[in-house]
């Protein structure tokens, strides 16, 4: 028998996993997902040289999860599970590091339910399922907000009444798992790059994007909750407060109401009316779908312009995230304007999703995501103990 490691990672339209040996560092065994939950959800997975995809029920992550524990059945036999590493959004005001995720910890976990509602209680009955199926195993929560413990005062608080700041209202900012591995993958690619200002843009179905200087996150755009910042799939992005309160007080909506419109009826889907997968909107000739790929590229271009302002500059630009990865049309009309910042595209490495996409002074570059990695680091730690 021999020893493996899962890794569980529920986003907003898929849930990630990933199957590695128990060794430091972890090697990768198989790794795949149930994407497009809330539209047209398929399976897909990568294992040794084979790679598969086909259509599955699962609407939502809870039944996205059990499809995979289903799915890997046959890549586990021989195997022991001895760790599962899952990625949790919210970590808190002070979770740092991964956790391993006892009774009190996932209490206290999920009292952060109401802030981000589209991930956390999905990745803690993802714990919970994942608990039944290996009651042997350790679980290590990985928290999504680690990465941004270090903001500076500036950018960590709101303009609001101080007692509400020590009350743990503050910019949390998320994707961490995502930022620090790109993060770390920039400085193993380009050293030179590595105590330098980069600019990371997560676009996903949740999209951020992230100021980091000599390693650390310095600001980003997500703040209290996953909902600010950039229109996102189903999420509003940045708004006016005032708009909420207009909402409450003439519209009389009430508080369930208006969660939903923020969290499930806005960004993407709710300017374009058709749909919250950007392939689908960049496939439309509907004038409603190029508005809203209109409005993602000048607020993720405004943003870009902003986390310039906060680095003083920009000494590289990338891209990473489901849009991120596999959109040159995005990444193309994103850079388009970005000349003033030295960002020029090598428009045929961009066309064909290429590492280094850049032909001006700043570096451009598209950096495959890789959560699973940073949790099954994580994981492997505390399942090798130190020699
Ligand atoms: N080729 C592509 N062109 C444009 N968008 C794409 C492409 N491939 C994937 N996407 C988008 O990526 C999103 C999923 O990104 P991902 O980072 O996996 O999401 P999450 O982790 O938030 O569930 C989907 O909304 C889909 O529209
Ligand atoms: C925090 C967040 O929005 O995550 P995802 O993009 O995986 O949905
Ligand atoms: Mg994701």
């Amino acid at each position: 028998m021999s020893s493996c490691i899962l890794t569980v990672n529920a986003g907003s339209s898929s849930v990630k996993f990933a199957l590695y040996e128990t060794s430091e560092p972890p090697k990768s065994l198989a790794r795949g997902q149930v994407q497009g939950i809330g539209s047209t959800p398929s399976f897909e997975f990568k294992s040794g040289g084979s790679v598969g995809k086909k259509p599955v029920k699962a609407a939502d992550q809870e039944q996205a999860f059990e499809v995979i524990l289903a799915e890997i059945q046959p890549l586990l036999a021989g195997n022991e599970v001895a760790g599962v590493g899952h990625r949790i959004v919210h970590g808190g005001p002070l979770r740092a590091t991964p956790t391993e995720l006892t009774d009190d910890v996932l209490e206290d976990l999920a009292t952060f339910n109401p802030l981000a509602p589209l991930h956390q209680p999905h990745n803690l009955a993802g714990v919970h399922a994942s608990i039944k199926a290996f009651p042997y195993a350790l679980q290590i929560g990985c928290f999504d907000t680690a990465f941004h413990r270090n903001h500076p005062w500036e950018n960590d608080i709101y303009a609001i009444p101080r007692k509400y700041y020590k009350q743990g209202v503050k910019r949390y900012g998320f994707h961490g798992l995502s930022y620090d591995y790109v993060s770390h993958q920039i400085a193993r690619e380009r050293p030179e790059l590595s105590d330098k200002r980069l600019i990371i843009c997560h676009l996903g179905s949740g999209a951020s994007i992230c100021a980091v200087n000599n390693g650390y996150s310095i600001s980003s755009t997500m703040g209290f909750s996953p909902l600010d910042g950039i229109p996102m799939s189903t999420r509003s992005g940045q708004l006016d407060p005032g708009i909420l309160l207009y909402l409450l007080e003439t519209e009389k909506m009430s508080v369930e109401e208006l969660t939903h419109m923020l969290y499930h009826d806005s960004g993407l889907l709710g300017l374009s009316e058709l749909s919250a997968d950007m392939q689908v909107l960049e496939a439309s000739d509907d004038p409603r779908a190029k508005e809203a790929i209109d409005y993602f590229v000048y607020r993720v271009r405004r943003e870009i312009g902003a986390m310039a302002a906060t680095l003083s500059g920009i000494d590289a630009l990338i891209f990473c995230g489901g849009i991120g990865e596999n959109s040159p049309m995005i990444r193309g009309r994103i850079c388009d304007r970005l000349g003033y910042l030295g960002v020029e595209l090598n428009l045929e490495a961009n066309s064909r999703n290429q590492r280094d996409i850049c032909a001006g002074t700043t570096p451009v570059m598209i950096i495959p995501t890789d959560e699973e990695q940073v949790i099954a680091d994580a994981v492997a730690k505390a399942l090798i103990p130190a020699q």
